[in-house]
């Protein structure tokens, strides 16, 4: 603000009509960052839309990508809402005296038409093209029935009858009780032509002496507005009254910020000893601080780049106010300013984040794209070796299964017959000498013994095979059964119904479920009725046994005497054989199903990893670069542009003295001709943002986009100035060592790049700037990408361009090819083409020698040393290609020779 106003404005009529001018000019910038960040808001969310119908997110990364209502709304209200100057103050006459003051009229009654104690309603003061008064009785109008009215195209004054409530001179008639309520709260809405206030402001008046709660007024009072609170303080001191109402109003409101406004008394009937000089302002101040209004700590000197000054608003007092409407004008303009900033900086959250969760997202989906495959090899040659495995040990340990029956039947053998001894058989009706009635019973409980002593010995042997089959060990099965699930994990929800992991379940489960069947029909069986006859002989006293402990002790070990180990082993092989090649088969079969429906999936996951780094992220770059620029714009306005200081490809360079609180800057204004150039434009200046400070690396300020020009729309990038580039500093040679001191710097520029995973892309003399110590930084980061976000577009320099990239599949070491190439102009101290590639007659044929592996010649006078670190850097094949930290040791080695001994 400047000085034209530094007396009252009630002084002169032209000072008015600059203040109105002034204020005007406020509330239009206003409304038209409101405009801008409405499009904004709308372009983001029909973006938002796009990416939630095509699908490319999962729905749970979407849904963090939203703008929360709530920011929405506050957005959409921004654009909507007149902004509302709030007056209110510790009497009525401070107030009308302020707004009559602001108006450069005396609309408002002031003292002593109106005593401090008069019961004074709400009111809003309008522009409107015809003048006129009507009460607000919730939402709806009703025309106040009074002389003033009917003479309202000529008053000056509202008359006093309008403005107070049930005077005693008030004429109306009374109304009926329910209604009273309403009537005596009811707002009175003033409208007037009133250039001040235009369409897109309004004038709001607290009520005095009325008992109304203050959530009450609040929600009143800022219903469908922008509210600016100004509180105006005309008394020597707050009473405690003012006191318990600002501790209220913070309660109902914690964020809004108020502009206390210390007028001088006038004399008055009810004042009449107070004079300005009476009134202590710091009596005031003190007071608004025990309340935590105000701060020690001017509001400007606040640090305005921290997260919390840029959106949480800070109170202020102005002294002696009527007199200091410039600052009343600056308090308005920033207040304003921190409303859009506020705004678009939800926004850019949100943009933000959305780039943050495409970054990853791409990120995944490439280690999906990479792994999937490998995954689904490892798990085919496990299973392959598993089932192997198996089955050599099926067919060639025929022997160590006969010997695992043998040993497991000598160790179960005593404990297996005592356990069979004390078996019940139920089921079967015996007589009091415990003998069976008929054959069947008997053939039952045989059976019965049978089927326990077998089903034990199948689980020992089981047990056996399986502490002998050692592939089975738990880190084995338990990699190959994670690996699958992760695999099955994969698929779509709805493609789960067969799975492999349940068939190599079966296939492991097929090495330990052995069953040793012994068929009614077998050889075995007649072996044990024979058996069984021969022993009913040996009992004398009866045909028919008793089924008691002997019995079933001559069963049990009958039976274990007569399996033939040799037999049985064999039958188990054969069996675990079978069972192992099924299960593989099947597994086979699911496993195929299982790549089927990945390829489908990574086919797709492609598509959307494409669309994501191609379609959406430069998209919603572009919104993220419109609200930093619209941000930087409002808070720091358009940079002033200098002397050119260079061209590019892509725009202009000009020196800026100085913008957001930075001196010595540069602008590189570009005007990007179509879509792709502001998405790479977007692109780069995206990421170069978001590159934590190095001094390697040069110092992105901010951007502005100047939409000021309707034909094109260049965006203003300003960065910190260096001295030269690398380019016109060679033109006039350096010393060695600075030239070795400059490839470290790069070198360490680079590191710091990579290690943030992005890839610079175009690393050439012009794009090396010096400061004035000759210590290097890179500039123009147009290319720079993180390595998952590159599609493999050929981008760069031709003579800097490593042979790979034309074949799309490139990684961070075309950096290093192109250092190879930067260092082999610094070691030769010109900028003079290699002759090898200045004898080329077109890009075309330069780009077909480079790839026939045709490199810059070496001179005369380079050292073995730094002809060995070019030559390594420009290798072919980029994994021969050294680390840099490699070549920054060897350059170090280089550059400590440099320095004489002392
Ligand atoms: N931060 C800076 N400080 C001082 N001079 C600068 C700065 N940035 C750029 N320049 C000067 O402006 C010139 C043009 O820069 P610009 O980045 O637009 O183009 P370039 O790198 O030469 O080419 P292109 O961008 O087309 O690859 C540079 O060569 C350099 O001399």
């Amino acid at each position: 603000m400047t000085d034209k106003f530094k007396t009252s404005i009630t002084n002169t009529n032209s000072n008015s009509s600059l203040f109105t001018q002034e204020f005007a000019k406020i509330i239009r910038r206003y409304k038209r960052f409101c405009v801008y960040i409405k499009r904004l808001l709308e372009e983001t969310n029909r973006s938002y839309n796009e990416i939630n119908d095509k699908r490319v997110l999962v729905s749970e990364k979407f849904s963090e990508i939203k703008l929360s209502e709530v920011n929405r709304e506050f957005i959409e209200n921004l654009s909507s809402r007149p902004v509302a100057l709030i007056i209110c103050s510790q009497t009525y006459n401070g107030k009308a005296r302020f707004v009559n003051e602001l108006l450069n009229e005396t609309l408002l009654p002031e003292s002593p038409i109106i005593k401090n104690n008069d019961i004074v309603r709400m009111i809003r003061i309008k522009h409107h093209v015809t003048t006129g008064v009507g009460l607000n009785i919730s939402g709806s109008f009703e025309l106040v029935d009074t002389g003033g009215v009917q003479t309202a195209a000529s008053w000056s004054t509202v008359p006093r009858e309008d403005i107070i409530v049930n005077d005693e001179k008030d004429c109306r008639p009374h109304r009926i009780d329910e209604d009273n309520d309403q009537y005596e709260t009811a707002l009175l809405e003033i409208r007037k032509p009133l250039i001040l206030l235009g369409n897109d402001l309004q004038i709001l008046i607290t009520p005095s002496n009325q008992k109304l709660h203050i959530k009450q007024i609040y929600s009143q009072i800022t219903e469908g507005t922008t509210p600016i609170f100004v509180y105006i303080i005309d008394q020597k001191k707050l009473s405690d009254n003012d006191l318990e109402d600002l501790r209220l109003f913070r309660t109902v409101t914690t964020n809004e910020p108020i502009l206390f406004i210390r007028i001088d008394q006038k004399n008055s009937p009810d004042n009449p000893s107070l004079n300005i000089d009476e009134t202590p302002c710091v009596q005031i101040f003190k007071q608004l601080f025990d309340l935590g209004f105000v701060s020690l700590v001017p509001t400007e000197s606040c640090d305005e780049t921290s997260e919390a000054s840029s959106t949480q608003f800070q109170s202020d007092i102005i002294d002696n106010g009527l007199s200091n409407f410039p600052l009343f004008l600056n308090y308005i303009r920033k207040h304003l300013d921190r409303l859009a900033i506020r705004a678009v900086s939800n926004l850019q959250c949100s943009q933000e984040l959305c780039l943050d969760i495409f970054n990853d997202s791409a990120f995944e989906m490439a280690r999906d794209m990479l792994i999937t495959p490998k995954r689904l090899n490892y798990t085919r040659e496990k299973e392959k070796e598993l089932y192997e495995s198996l089955i050599s040990l099926t067919n060639s340990k025929q022997n160590e299964i006969q010997k695992l029956i043998l040993e497991a039947i000598g160790e179960i053998q005593e404990r297996l017959i005592d356990q069979a001894c004390s078996l019940e058989i139920s089921g079967i009706e015996l007589t009091d000498q415990l003998t069976v009635k008929t054959t069947r019973d008997l053939k039952k409980c045989t059976n019965v013994i049978q089927d326990f002593v077998l089903e034990r010995f199948n689980k020992a042997i089981a047990e056996k095979l399986v502490c002998s089959v050692s592939i089975l060990h738990e880190d084995y099965v338990g990699t190959l059964t994670r690996c699958l699930s992760n695999l099955e994990r994969n698929q779509d929800d709805d493609d789960r119904s067969t799975s492999a992991s349940e068939a190599l379940q079966e296939i492991l489960q097929s090495a330990y479920q052995v069953n040793i069947s012994v068929p009614t029909n077998s050889n075995f069986f007649k072996i044990l009725i024979d058996k069984m006859k021969e022993l009913f002989r040996t009992f004398s006293w009866s045909n028919c046994p008793r089924i008691d402990p002997d019995f079933k002790r001559s069963v049990a070990s009958t039976i274990l005497q007569n399996l033939s180990e040799a037999k049985l082993a064999k039958g188990v092989c054969a069996q675990l054989n079978d069972r192992i090649r099924m299960s593989h088969e099947n597994f086979d079969t699911l496993l195929k199903q299982l790549e089927h429906r990945h390829s489908d999936r990574l086919k797709s996951t492609e598509d959307k990893q494409q669309r994501v780094r191609k379609e959406f992220t430069p998209k919603i770059a572009r919104h993220l670069l419109e609200s930093t620029s619209l941000k930087d714009l409002i808070e720091y306005g358009l940079p002033k542009l200098g002397r050119e200081l260079g061209r590019g490809q892509y725009g202009v360079v000009y020196e800026c003295e100085s913008w957001a609180n930075q001196r010595l800057c540069v602008l590189k204004s570009v005007v990007p001709p179509d879509d792709r150039h502001w998405n790479d434009l977007a692109l780069e200046f995206h990421y170069l943002r978001r590159i934590p400070e190095h001094p390697r690396v040069v110092k992105l300020i901010g951007s502005v986009i100047d939409y000021s020009n309707r034909d094109q729309t260049p965006v203003l990038l300003v960065m910190e100035r260096l001295k030269r580039d690398l380019h016109a500093a060679l033109k006039h040679k350096l010393p060695f060592q600075t030239r070795i001191q400059i490839s470290l710097d790069v070198i360490e520029g680079l590191r710091y790049l990579h290690g943030l995973g992005l890839v610079h892309r175009d690393i050439k003399l012009k794009n090396v700037l010096l400061d004035s110590f000759d210590h290097a930084r890179l500039t123009d980061l147009g290319f720079c990408k993180p390595e998952v976000m590159m599609s493999g577009s050929l981008v760069g320099t031709p003579i800097h361009m490593a042979p790979e990239l034309f074949t799309s599949k490139y990684d961070h070491t075309v950096d290093i090819y192109a250092f190879g190439i930067l260092f082999w102009y610094i070691c030769s101290n010109c900028v003079k083409l290699p002759s090898n590639f200045d004898i080329c007659p077109s890009k075309d044929v330069l780009w077909s020698r480079v790839k026939q592996g045709v490199r810059p010649e070496r001179l005369s006078f380079f050292t073995d040393e730094c002809w060995e670190i070019m030559i390594k850097c420009w290798q072919p094949q980029p994994s021969r290609r050294p680390y840099l930290g490699e070549v920054q040791e060897k350059l170090e080695d280089i550059f400590s020779k440099t320095i004489p001994n002392v």
